[in-house]
């Protein structure tokens, strides 16, 4: 009642401002949790904070470098919550007491410095479908979780020792969702049991503990005999399960990945090997060591998700419809909707650095640990021996390039606006940045190296999800020269170096893409020409025919023509032959950011979206030589 009068419930909204007085550093938040809370009921005003009916729902705060330590009941009234993650922070401490959130279905603790024991209030949880509080400082055992509602599951990487609990819930977990924790044992670390600690009861053992006396040890071995050999047989069994079940995905994954599109199979016929399906010794004995190595040779074959958002096993995209999205420079793309299920796309990798599945897995991990709203997530990934894949967010609006150049000339096509190219202007300067500045102590993404129209996806907010990052160190450099875009710059034809700035160059590109409508010889499918577009823009500035630069769609939008005007001439000083001439991406955000992009809604009804005079393939284009 309370809610619906004020759009808030009062004692939720202290319940917040005290978790935000509990951290040290709640700057922004400060900033964000003023006023109403769930103004009109639903709509929250607060950052992180989702309502409905004026009660707080979802309480979301992640990777802000929140520290401190939260108080036991800091959730007490907080009854409604559904979804809790305070994901990539620094919070310390014990965990909550959660007996009061019976309402709660996703909780993310992962990667804070949360201690103390995992909270057995969460095992009165019913309604709880994922807990994640991996990467933490959790130590003491699991507790027995056995609810049925139980989809995601993830403890590792903590200090949790003792027997994994054979609950049915938990048994569903592989050990993807218990590794790197030193004392854990049993199920389903099939090389590992619980012997040690079930015998030696008093200290605190690992499972591989070596460094008990000499005498007990001997005669231990002697008890321990017939139990090892039974673990050998079951070893053995498993193993050949596996190679059969192996077997069995990998010759369904290739029937699906001929079967669904074979206009593009066609051209890119695939080779799963035949040797990887007879796993050697060798590779199995890894099992026993709690490595990424040993990791990975477990997710080998599997599909690895690496968020809680979405999660679905081999078999339910084996039967999910595809469609084929287009065959890249790296791999071609196909769209998979699952069954009752979400829509993903999947990437098939190729021509890839010789890499092994450890740094493959490494790597991949690294891309997709950057996070940004303007960036395209990457799901998870799947890996053997012949077979890389890439499950990526699928971005429903398509790609700038078909948003530009699509239906161009027909009744059909929507204009694109002043407004709305400048969005996706900003949009891309924002990734960029968050890429060179934020992301820059990973070597695994910067430069971008390909940015192009077709890797600048729009979601189903027409909001800009810039994909492909980071792809440059998966792909073999012979391969990335002959097809990166950076890799066609001033500086690499000159003197075969790139760099961020080759990036900005590639931006530069784009933006004229954007503004002038012209299809850029970078993103130009096969059979299509395009145009060395920064060439181009300098001749037909230098000969002033500046009006016949832009798109007809933006140019009748003569309010807007300054903007254009200065979002250009940031296009050209991007563009600039030597990259030390070109801003840096902060100073360019900057310029884009202060563009106006509004427009008289009278200006957006006129009706030039039928306009013939820009053909898809102008040849005369191509030649960097003005059509007229
Ligand atoms: N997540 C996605 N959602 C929607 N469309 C996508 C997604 N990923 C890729 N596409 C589209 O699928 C097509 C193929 O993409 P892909 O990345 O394989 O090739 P590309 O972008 O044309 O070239 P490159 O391999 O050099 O990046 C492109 O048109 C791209 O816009």
């Amino acid at each position: 009642e309370e809610g619906s009068r004020i759009g808030y419930h009062g004692t939720e909204r202290d319940a917040l401002l005290a978790i935000r007085a509990e951290f040290n550093n709640p700057k922004f938040l400060q900033k964000s949790w003023n006023s109403l809370m769930c103004y009109m009921n639903n709509t929250p005003n607060w950052y992180g904070i989702s309502c409905i009916n004026g009660r707080v729902t979802g309480l979301v705060l992640e990777n802000l470098g929140l520290t401190g330590k939260l108080k036991a009941n800091a959730l007490a009234n907080l009854t409604q919550l559904q979804t809790l993650s305070f994901k990539n922070n620094s919070i310390s401490g014990n965990l909550m007491n959660f007996s009061n959130n019976q309402n709660l279905k996703n909780i993310d603790l992962s990667g804070n410095s949360f201690d103390g024991e995992i909270s057995p209030s969460l095992l009165t949880l019913h309604s709880l479908e994922s807990l994640q509080v991996q990467n933490n400082k959790l130590n003491g055992p699991i507790p027995g979780f056995n609810q049925s509602t139980l989809k995601v599951f993830n403890v590792s990487n903590n200090n949790l020792s003792g027997e994994i609990p054979s609950t049915i819930a938990l048994q569903k977990f592989g050990p993807s969702s218990y590794l790197g924790n030193h004392d854990l044992c049993g199920p389903p670390f099939t090389n590992t049991t619980c012997t040690t600690i079930k015998d030696n009861e008093s200290s605190t053992p690992t499972p591989s503990d070596s460094s008990h006396n000499e005498s007990s040890n001997s005669s231990k071995l002697s008890m321990l005999t017939p139990i090892l050999v039974v673990i050998n047989v079951v070893g053995i069994v498993v193993l050949l399960y596996l190679v059969i079940y192996y077997f069995r995905k990998t010759k369904k994954l290739k029937k699906m990945l001929m079967n669904k599109d074979t206009r593009l199979m066609e051209v890119d016929k695939m080779e799963i090997s035949k040797t990887e399906i007879t796993t050697t010794p060798t590779e199995t004995r890894s099992v026993e060591s709690r490595s990424l190595a040993s990791e990975v040779e477990l997710e080998k074959g599997k599909l690895i998700f690496l968020g809680s958002e979405i999660n679905f096993e081999l078999d339910d995209l084996l039967r999910a419809s595809a469609e084929g999205l287009g065959k890249g420079n790296f791999g071609n793309c196909y769209k998979a909707m699952l069954v009752d299920g979400p829509t993903v796309v999947v990437k098939r990798l190729r021509d890839l650095k010789p890499l092994t599945n450890d740094e493959f897995v490494r790597q991949v991990r690294a891309i997709a640990d950057i996070k940004h709203p303007n960036l395209l997530p990457i799901l998870g990934y799947y890996h053997t021996r012949g077979e890389k894949l890439l499950l990526l967010k699928s971005a429903p609006n398509g790609s700038l390039y078909n948003r530009i150049h699509g239906g161009k000339g027909t009744r059909g096509r929507i204009p694109f606006r002043w407004s709305s190219r400048l969005s996706v202007a900003r949009g891309i300067a924002r990734a960029l940045e968050h890429l060179h500045l934020n992301a820059s102590s990973s070597q695994f993404v910067v430069p971008h190296g390909n940015l192009k129209s077709t890797n600048v996806l729009l979601d189903e907010n027409d909001d800009v999800r810039v994909a492909d990052f980071g792809l440059t160190s998966l792909v073999a450099l012979p391969i990335a020269t002959q097809r990166m875009v950076s890799y066609r710059s001033p500086e690499y034809l000159a003197s075969k170096k790139v760099s961020k700035k080759s990036d900005i160059w590639s931006f530069g590109c784009l933006l004229l893409e954007l503004l002038t409508g012209r299809i850029s010889s970078h993103s130009a499918p096969p059979g299509v020409t395009g145009a060395d577009l920064c060439s181009w823009v300098h001749r037909a500035v230098r000969e002033e025919w500046t009006a016949e630069i832009f798109d007809t769609e933006i140019s009748v939008q003569r309010s807007a023509n300054s903007g254009m005007l200065k979002l250009l001439q940031t296009a050209i000083s991007c563009c600039d032959k030597s990259p030390e001439k070109r801003p840096e991406v902060s100073e360019l955000l900057r310029e884009v950011e202060s563009i106006n992009g509004v427009v008289p809604e009278s200006e957006d009804e006129d009706d030039l979206s039928f306009s013939l005079d820009q053909s898809m393939t102008d040849d005369s284009l191509a030649t960097a030589t003005p059509s007229r």
